[in-house]
């Protein structure tokens, strides 16, 4: 077991796709969606990196150009494998923390939260310990899933996508009824940008969305 940053604290697992096939409903909406999901994963890792809860971050891409934008903050990095899927690479991710660094809590983010701030997603995770098993925050509309959180990793049981939120709870997962509208607001579509800029974004994307007008084609 190696050494980390602090024994009991959480480990965050943070699925990326590959830029050319990530937010595909960003680029039907007329965004440079390449860039932009760059940009949101910067600002997402930032502010997880910013929580005074969190140890180590392992985020799961085959996209070198991911890895070298996100070095900056100390991350692990681990390859998606043979098999896709989002589920799969969080299960990769939870499994390589668990190798590392044995049973401390861990959570799986969406790395698609650019308003993302620190003290919401502390929060959630000092509740989410006390329930013991999983939690998890729902996005916007109720029915997705922003956040899983599991106080022991052998539990962390993923099941993103269409309907995560039910499925998530039909496990046993405790949904987090606190106030998160940072953490709950994963961008999608233009819409869902401009709900995120409302909040603040953070200062990748926000440099972005000045560079690029304001209205999609
Ligand atoms: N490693 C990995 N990450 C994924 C995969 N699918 C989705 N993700 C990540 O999971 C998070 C949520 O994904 P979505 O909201 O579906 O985003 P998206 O797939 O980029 O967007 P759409 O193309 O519009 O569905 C984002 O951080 C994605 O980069 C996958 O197959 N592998
Ligand atoms: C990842 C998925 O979200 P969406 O693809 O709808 O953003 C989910 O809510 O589980």
């Amino acid at each position: 077991m190696q050494h980390h940053r602090g024994d009991g604290m959480w480990n965050v697992v943070v699925p990326l796709k590959e830029l050319n096939s990530a937010k595909s409903r960003l680029r039907r909406g007329g965004l440079d969606a390449r860039t932009y999901a760059r940009a949101f994963a910067l600002d997402t890792v930032a502010a997880i990196r910013g929580c005074a809860s969190v140890g180590e971050i392992v985020v799961v891409t085959d996209d070198r150009e991911i890895r070298r934008a996100l070095r900056r903050f100390g991350c692990h990095f681990c390859a998606q494998g043979p098999l896709p899927g989002l589920n799969t690479a969080i299960r990769v991710g939870r499994d390589h923390l668990r190798r590392l660094f044995g049973a401390d809590p861990c959570a799986a983010l969406v790395g698609d939260l650019p308003a993302l701030r620190s003290a919401e997603l502390d929060d959630a995770l000092r509740i989410a310990v006390d329930t013991g098993g999983q939690a998890f925050v729902t996005d916007t509309s109720g029915t997705g899933t922003t956040l899983l959180a599991a106080a022991d990793p052998v539990l962390l049981n993923p099941a993103f996508g269409r309907g995560s939120a039910g499925l998530h709870e039909k496990a046993g997962a405790v949904r987090l009824a606190g106030e998160y509208p940072t953490l709950s607001l994963d961008v999608d579509t233009p819409a869902g940008l401009e709900s995120a800029a409302a909040y603040g974004l953070g200062v990748h994307t926000t440099r972005l969305r000045q560079r690029t007008p304001a209205t999609p084609r």
